[in-house]
């Protein structure tokens, strides 16, 4: 009895290690190969809900594609999005990638080759990305390199490109050649403004030219995050970007815990908001859907999901400032990257450990459908909370609280 139980034990702190959920690649592999085929098909009902009253269809992959990754070992699924018949529109349907990549080099390894390889792993699967025709790809946060900012280190700084660097121009090529607009999130240099460090998303246009850059709005102050200790909080605001495939925007990781930032990107028009992210299991995991899918459903736009896979070591201990031992890792990046619609589906996440291609084709038109239906921005109010914001961002601002009277009376 004990030694099953001893067996069991170790089974689950294996699956825990390796990044699977009980031998599981995904919440959705666990429930698809749990329960029977009717049952499942209500959970996703009610778990991701139905896009124009179906259930998500699977797109047929390219051979090519398919061929890349069982060569290269990675995952690649393909979903699609529809929106209704317009009698005035045509359909605006875009193919959309996001990859989610573990880093392949040891973090002790010299920096170049750490690089390079991260380039080498990458590159069939934005190969793929071109074979199956996707026009917006965009890679997960700090792609080209470990996230290493656990470390408060500053040696890693040295991993960071001026945003026509490296891993831009690598990019650069693919995109001329698949006449794709990729997101590239670096860590950026700032050359002209003393060597400074940014967390920044580049925008590379189909035909390779650099369309624009955004820098990360809110930097995380949370568990083994001490990203405050390499760069500040962006100054770019809340672009959006008009590609030749629709207008796109991306809120960098840690932004998607703050409303008023997603809210932003879809008052300037976003269509597309992209999240590529870093984060852990025990931090954020029963966030991670929940905060996306709100998004798009509040902002009637589509939301790409983003996270790296793996756990990744660092030379040198740390401590997290709460009493607990000091370890060398900030735990296991889940990956579950995803898409969200504004009709509140969303495609099932990728896997936890696996890297992996996700693909959605999405008709655009679905944003202001779900705008004439709902009406959010007609009903915002905005106006109330200009008000409330600008009566709370003053020192002398006072929380507005009615107590009952009877609360601090005494009882007789
Ligand atoms: N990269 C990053 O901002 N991570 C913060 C943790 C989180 O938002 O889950």
């Amino acid at each position: 009895m004990e030694t099953t139980r001893n067996g069991q034990a170790k089974e689950e702190a294996a699956a825990a290690r390796d990044g699977s959920i009980c031998g599981y690649e995904s919440l959705d592999r666990l429930l698809s190969d749990s329960l029977s085929p009717q049952v499942f098909q209500e959970v996703s009902r009610l778990l991701i809900g139905l896009n124009c009253g179906r259930i998500l269809e699977a797109v047929p992959l390219a051979d090519s594609a398919k061929a890349l990754s069982s060569e290269c070992n990675f995952d690649v699924q393909a979903f699609r999005f529809m929106a209704d018949k317009e009698l005035l529109r045509e359909p605006r349907v875009v193919r959309v990638g996001i990859i989610q990549n573990s880093i392949v080099l040891p973090t002790t390894a010299s920096f170049v080759d750490q690089k390079r390889a991260i380039h080498q792993k990458v590159k069939p699967m934005i190969d793929a990305a071109g074979a199956s025709g996707v026009n917006i790809l965009c890679l997960q946060e700090a792609w080209m390199m470990p996230f290493a900012f656990c470390t408060r280190e500053k040696r890693w700084c040295e991993f960071a490109e001026p945003v026509d660097g490296e891993s831009t121009r690598f990019l650069q090529d693919l995109a001329k050649k698949y006449n794709m607009v990729i997101v590239n999130p670096i860590i950026e240099r700032d050359v002209n403004h003393g060597e400074t460090i940014w967390n920044t998303a580049v925008i590379i246009g189909n035909h390779g030219n650099i369309i624009g850059k955004h820098r990360k709005n809110h930097i995380p102050r949370v568990g083994d995050f001490n990203e405050s200790t390499y760069y500040m909080e962006g100054n770019t605001g809340h672009p959006v970007f008009e590609t030749a495939f629709g207008k796109i925007a991306v809120n960098i990781c840690y932004g998607r815990h703050h409303p008023l930032n997603w809210l932003a990107f879809g008052l300037n028009g976003a269509e597309i908001v992209f999240n590529p992210s870093a984060t852990v299991g025990e931090l954020s995991e029963p966030m991670w859907q929940i905060e996306a899918r709100n998004a798009a459903i509040a902002n009637s736009y589509f939301v790409g999901s983003i996270n790296r896979i793996g756990t990744e070591t660092f030379p040198n201990p740390f401590t997290s400032g709460d009493g607990k031992p000091q370890h060398a890792d900030f735990g296991h990046f889940y990956g579950s990257s995803h898409f969200s619609a504004p009709d509140a589906s969303c495609t099932p996440s990728l896997s936890r450990h696996r890297d992996g291609l996700l693909i959605s084709d999405m008709d655009l038109n679905l944003c202001r459908q779900l705008k004439d239906k709902w009406g959010f921005r007609m009903t915002s109010r905005y106006e109330l909370y200009a008000d409330m914001l600008a009566q709370y961002l003053k020192s002398d601002f006072e929380p507005q609280v009615i107590s009952d009277p009877l609360l601090h009376k005494k009882s007789s």
